[in-house]
């Protein structure tokens, strides 16, 4: 499935009857294509990879060569520095094994990521925040930073670090009902420029601006409209299913001509990154450590446990 045939029905009437013949065309030919894949995807046998990982499982579909990649951390796949490292093995993995592409998704029923596990960041000490942070830009980076081809089945809330992973990738499809967004400037924090990169890699800058300065959270319905996720599915199944359609739709490109381009549109962000990492690590451990930060983590804790219990 090309990118560009993905027109709207709606767009699809203002154009000119060649123009709007060829995308109907290529609509069927999608169709048909996504189809296929979802026979093989359902038919294909899956193969558990040896993820030596406690929190994230990798199946191998043995047909499409497709790897999937699920966050099993109940509740909420919150991000601790386990879950962090745990990812970055099973990328690794992934890419050594040379499947043909990552979906990753979520083994919760209602939660793709709760973010960063704030546990791990209230009352603790300098050496602990800069584990957390760290480990937190090594998993962006592989995500973003690999040269496969990467989507993410988004089968539940994604708020902050869930959407950092999301929008990591190169696909999102996400379930209905369910929000995501960078919310950092809700609970009085910045997100670094590289935290937003994936954020403004796939949104218009003046969207993405009064996003992030608004700490918007986007129902499904609005993530879709704005371009924050590429494609609705109704059910985790169906959003694996059109996952693999993407990764599916670079089955006749070059692989190495394919990843290095992606690397040419990431490159600058990465460079970026890789220049002012040390120095993001200090700033966090400075904001994280301020004493105002670190009580109003405890009051949003304590928020969230009792919105739990009600
Ligand atoms: C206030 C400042 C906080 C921290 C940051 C400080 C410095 C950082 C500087 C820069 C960082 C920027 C980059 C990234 C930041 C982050 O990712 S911060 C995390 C932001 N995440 C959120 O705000 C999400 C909070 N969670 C929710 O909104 C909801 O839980 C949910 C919509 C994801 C799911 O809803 P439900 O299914 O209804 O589940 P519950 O709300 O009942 O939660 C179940 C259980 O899980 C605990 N929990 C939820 N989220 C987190 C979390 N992020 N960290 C730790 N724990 C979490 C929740 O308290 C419940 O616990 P129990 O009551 O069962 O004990």
């Amino acid at each position: 499935m090309k990118l560009s045939s993905r027109i709207p029905f709606r767009l699809a009437l203002k154009q000119t009857p060649e123009q709007r013949s060829s995308s109907i065309d290529t609509y069927q030919r999608t169709m048909l294509h996504s189809n296929l894949l979802r026979l093989v995807a359902r038919g294909g046998p899956k193969r558990l990879m040896s993820t030596a990982t406690k929190l994230t499982t990798v199946e191998v579909n043995d047909k499409t060569g497709i790897a999937t990649l699920t966050m099993n951390r109940p509740p909420v796949n919150s991000q601790n520095v386990q879950l962090l490292e745990d990812l970055q093995k099973s990328i690794t993995e992934i890419e050594n094994n040379k499947s043909r592409g990552l979906i990753l998704t979520s083994a919760m029923s209602n939660v793709f990521s709760a973010g960063l596990d704030i546990h791990e960041m209230y009352n603790t000490n300098e050496e602990r925040l800069r584990i957390v942070w760290t480990e937190l830009q090594n998993a962006w980076i592989a995500l973003y930073g690999s040269s496969l081809p990467t989507a993410a089945a988004i089968n539940g809330h994604a708020p902050a670090g869930g959407c950092l992973l999301a929008t990591a990738c190169e696909y999102r499809v996400m379930v209905p009902n369910c929000r995501i967004g960078l919310n950092e400037t809700q609970l009085g924090i910045i997100a670094p420029k590289w935290l937003m990169s994936g954020f403004l890699n796939v949104l218009p800058k003046r969207v993405a601006e009064r996003a992030l300065t608004q700490g918007r959270m986007f129902t499904t319905q609005e993530a879709f409209e704005v371009g924050l996720v590429d494609e609705i599915a109704n059910s985790k199944e169906e959003a694996l299913e059109k996952c693999s359609a993407f990764i599916g739709s670079f089955a006749k490109v070059n692989s190495l001509a394919r990843g290095l381009t992606k690397l040419q549109f990431r490159a600058e962000n990465i460079k970026e990154f890789e220049k002012i990492r040390e120095k993001d690590v200090a700033n966090f451990i400075a904001l994280a450590s301020r004493p105002e930060i670190q009580k109003d983590m405890g009051i949003y804790l304590e928020n969230l446990k009792k919105k739990g219990k009600k």
